[in-house]
């Protein structure tokens, strides 16, 4: 009778249990979504009408752009938002630029209005801004807790943690490796060529060349020994952007264990890499401090005396390398190769940029002190982030209600910012708007753009861009190198299907015919 009576007990309190955390997943899945609908409903939002638990998904995926079909040169164009967020692009027309929308049970204000914009942000400085919960959690193998994911007071001593290791005198002391990879890659070329193959696909090519500039910039490592980095990261990429996968619904993650379990195991083995290398380090810094790559200068800086409070433990120095590593290897490469793409199409500004490279850097070695005198190449720079945005959103989550006008966003609210619409809207740009035209970022920084927020090549306010120098010194070194050995055009097996994967990739590659000068 005690030991049924025990049982009875047990199984009550099982049952409890499950109601409570049943309940308890209604709420937060249900009751909670639906109460910030309601709210963001009153506060006149609008936008398309969500489902349970799917939110907007469904459309997103029917609508994403599968095409694979070339479409021939001649009929190539820059008006690149409709086929790379149809969704937006069509929700835009119902809705305006600024409207709700829903991955699974988490809502998005969508934003491609500079001015909205600005207002949204006035007042909200750099450590206050949250990133997206589903998105930390989504990519916490590939990024951790590292600068792109991390706030509050923890966001604040990573970068100063970091930020010395970008400084100017640091970034020059890594030119020299800059050029010896991208004369790596020249050298190779060139064999290709005299080989007989003219074209070559540079996709491929930058993107190692990037990714050996950052191993060794940033790690001392060679690309070979990258190598595993490079791949899992990939390999990582792949599975977060899978079409089947469903961010945001809950228990989404067991829709596709598989993808699921296979990040997190290539998360795991990037992270025992970097953490073997972070205490290999630590221990030879103490010891000598000859060599000074980006891990060098912030272990150096993690340890400095009195700056305890403001330390990095081993595995957050960790989840900041792979960040570098992802963060500054592949909007660099990006840069590059669209850049490669734009002048294949305008053999005229690969005459212009030859030309001023002539004028300002001779035909010595490169003197990166000179770099700045290439302002053509700022401009061409500029010109193809905006066409081209290798950052092609940028997300917040709101941690505190905010006045914008009239309206509020409700804390929790997610944000997703849309660059590229933004760079290509006719009102903000004029009507020459989807035209490569560098010249005119000439004489001014936001290239004639009629509002400063509408041109967000690499983000806004405290949280801009960390490695913006690094990036335009790698650029203005590997660009100089290839225009003063090569001529090149695109080759007739370009197929232009930019897409998204994170960043703005070309998804079949940038075959571009070679010529050496
Ligand atoms: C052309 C090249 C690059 C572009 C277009 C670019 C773009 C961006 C953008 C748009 C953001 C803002 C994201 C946000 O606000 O949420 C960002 C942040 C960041 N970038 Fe870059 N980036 C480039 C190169 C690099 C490089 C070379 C590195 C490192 C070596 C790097 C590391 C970072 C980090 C760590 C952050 C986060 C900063 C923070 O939240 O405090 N980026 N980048």
């Amino acid at each position: 009778m005690g030991s049924s009576l025990q049982l009875l007990l047990a199984l009550s309190l099982a049952m409890a249990a499950i109601l409570l955390l049943g309940m308890r997943l209604l709420y937060s899945w249900w009751v909670m979504p639906y109460l910030a609908y309601r709210k963001l409903k009153s506060n006149g939002f609008s936008g398309p009408k969500p489902s349970f638990p799917l939110g907007n998904l469904n459309d997103m995926k029917k609508l994403k752009n599968t095409d694979s079909t070339s479409s021939p040169l001649s009929t190539i164009s820059n008006d690149i938002h409709s086929t790379a967020f149809p969704h937006f692009s069509m929700w835009q027309k119902l809705y305006g630029k600024v409207f709700i929308y829903w991955i699974g049970t988490a809502p998005f204000l969508y934003i491609a209005d500079p001015e909205f914009l600005k207002q949204m942000t006035a007042d909200i400085k750099g450590k206050n801004w949250g990133k997206p919960n589903i998105f930390k959690h989504d990519r916490e193998p590939m990024f951790g807790n590292g600068l792109v994911m991390v706030e509050g007071e923890d966001w604040v001593r990573h970068r100063h943690v970091i930020t010395p290791a970008f400084s100017p005198a640091n970034l020059k002391a890594m030119a020299s490796l800059m050029v010896d990879s991208a004369m790596n890659m020249l050298d190779r070329w060139t064999g290709l060529i005299n080989s007989g193959q003219l074209e070559i696909d540079v996709e491929r090519e930058i993107i190692i060349t990037a990714g050996e500039i950052i191993a060794k910039t940033s790690f001392g490592m060679s690309y070979e020994n990258g190598r595993k980095v490079f791949e899992n990261l990939r390999a990582m990429q792949l599975i977060l952007f899978d079409s089947k996968r469903y961010l945001g619904v809950p228990l989404g993650k067991f829709l596709n264990p598989r993808g699921t379990l296979k990040a997190k195991a290539l998360g795991k083995e990037i992270d025992g890499f970097l953490r073997s290398k972070i205490i290999d380090r630590s221990n030879k810094t103490a010891e000598t401090t000859s060599e000074r790559d980006v891990l060098d200068l912030m272990l150096a800086e993690n340890t400095a005396d009195g700056q305890k409070r403001r330390g990095l433990t081993t595995k957050e120095l960790a989840d900041e390398c792979k960040t570098l590593f992802f963060g500054g290897h592949e909007t660099s490469a990006l840069a590059m190769m669209w850049t490669l793409f734009l002048l294949g199409l305008h053999p005229e500004w690969q005459s212009q940029l030859r030309e001023e490279i002539k004028e300002v850097i001779g035909d010595e070695k490169i003197d990166v002190t000179k770099l700045d005198g290439l302002k053509k190449m700022g401009w061409v720079m500029n010109e193809v982030l905006r066409l081209y945005p290798s950052a092609p959103n940028v997300q917040r989550q709101a941690r505190q209600d905010i006045q914008v006008d009239k309206l509020v966003i409700p804390t929790g609210t997610n944000i997703w910012i849309d660059v590229v619409s933004m760079h290509h809207d006719r009102n903000l740009w004029g009507g020459d708007v989807n035209e490569f035209k560098p010249e005119r970022f000439k004489d001014d920084i936001f290239g004639g753009c009629n509002h400063k927020m509408g041109f967000l090549p690499f983000g806004f306010g405290g949280r801009m861009c960390i490695g913006k120098n690094l990036a335009n010194m790698e650029y203005k070194i590997v660009l100089t190198l290839i225009l003063s050995r090569f001529s090149f055009s695109i080759s007739p097996n370009y197929s232009h299907a930019p897409s998204i994967l994170l960043s703005l990739r070309p998804m079949h590659g940038i075959p571009l015919v070679f010529k050496p000068l």
